[in-house]
């Protein structure tokens, strides 16, 4: 369903120094630098899994959703998800997926909720009767309410996140990248909003891609891990073989899935 191979993407950035001198002479010669954040990941996922793309700050999850949302071009490599590109067929290929940045909002600030949302089956052209049955449900489902008339700048982090992710499901996609979905929730809205990924991939079948750093929505949802540190793939097998490789003898066996994580972090030197 997905296959991505050999990606490398790096961005150039103008490099800053202190100083009017400096400034005044960038005004004139600006000088760059090329920060490399994907240096030749491959991966496959098939239909119906749930994959955790896990990696320190910096180590490339949301550039590789990027390029794996059509948002961004890789320098190298190429990407077949459900046989589109997803930087070359755009239009289409985004009927297949449903996209959630944590940290971004894809709903209209100032108004009710149900506008963005009668906006979003306006852009994907869901059918009538297609929109009112995964409104129904997902409004069900995640708790929305009267939620969906409320305004989205009086809604709550836990709240707006619940909406956001009905607003990337109203179209039925087959894939849903999500990055960060429960960063900044509490711990009941955490529960909840991992309760509904978990029903969507059972039920509906949904393809998950998943990037967080909280290791409990790993160990809670997903059975297959990518790390990523740096730039480059290091570890791609299920937590199972990661508990047994990393597991501290010395802790009675019990090392959480997090004192794992940061082991495997130290050992492949990426924190
Ligand atoms: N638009 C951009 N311009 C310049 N550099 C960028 C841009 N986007 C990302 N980078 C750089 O690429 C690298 C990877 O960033 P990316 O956002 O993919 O990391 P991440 O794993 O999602 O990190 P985090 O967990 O902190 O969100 C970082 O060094 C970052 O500074």
């Amino acid at each position: 369903m997905i296959t991505v191979s050999g990606i490398s993407k790096s961005f150039k950035v103008a490099k800053r120094t202190s100083g009017v001198k400096s400034a005044f002479k960038a005004l004139f010669r600006r000088e760059y630098t090329e920060v490399a954040a994907l240096n030749d990941i491959s991966f496959a996922i098939k239909p119906g899994e749930i994959v955790g793309y896990i990696g320190p700050n910096g180590a490339g999850k949301s550039t590789t959703i990027k390029v794996m949302s059509g948002i961004l071009v890789p320098d190298k490599g190429s990407c077949s998800i459900m046989g589109y590109t997803p930087w070359l067929d755009r239009v289409k290929y985004v009927q297949n997926i449903g996209v959630v940045f944590g940290q971004r909002s894809q709903l209209w600030w100032d108004v009710p909720v149900i506008d963005s949302f009668d906006l979003l089956r306006d852009i994907y052209d869901v059918p009538e009767a297609e929109y009112q049955e995964n409104l129904k449900l997902l409004t069900e489902t995640l708790d929305l309410g009267d939620l969906i008339h409320t305004p989205v700048r009086q809604l709550s982090l836990g709240q707006r996140m619940r909406c956001e992710i009905a607003a990337s499901l109203l179209h039925s996609p087959s894939i849903l990248f999500l990055d960060e979905p429960t960063i900044g929730l509490d711990a009941v809205s955490k529960i909840a909003v991992r309760q509904f990924i978990s029903r969507i991939n059972q039920e509906k079948g949904v393809t998950i891609i998943l990037t967080t750093h909280d290791m409990n929505d790993i160990e809670a949802l997903a059975s297959r891990i990518l790390l990523i540190g740096k730039g480059t793939l290091l570890y791609d097998g299920d937590i199972g073989t990661l508990r047994d490789k990393y597991v501290d003898e010395t802790a009675d066996g019990s090392s959480s899935i997090e004192d794992i994580i940061v082991r495997m972090y130290k050992e492949y030197q990426i924190t």
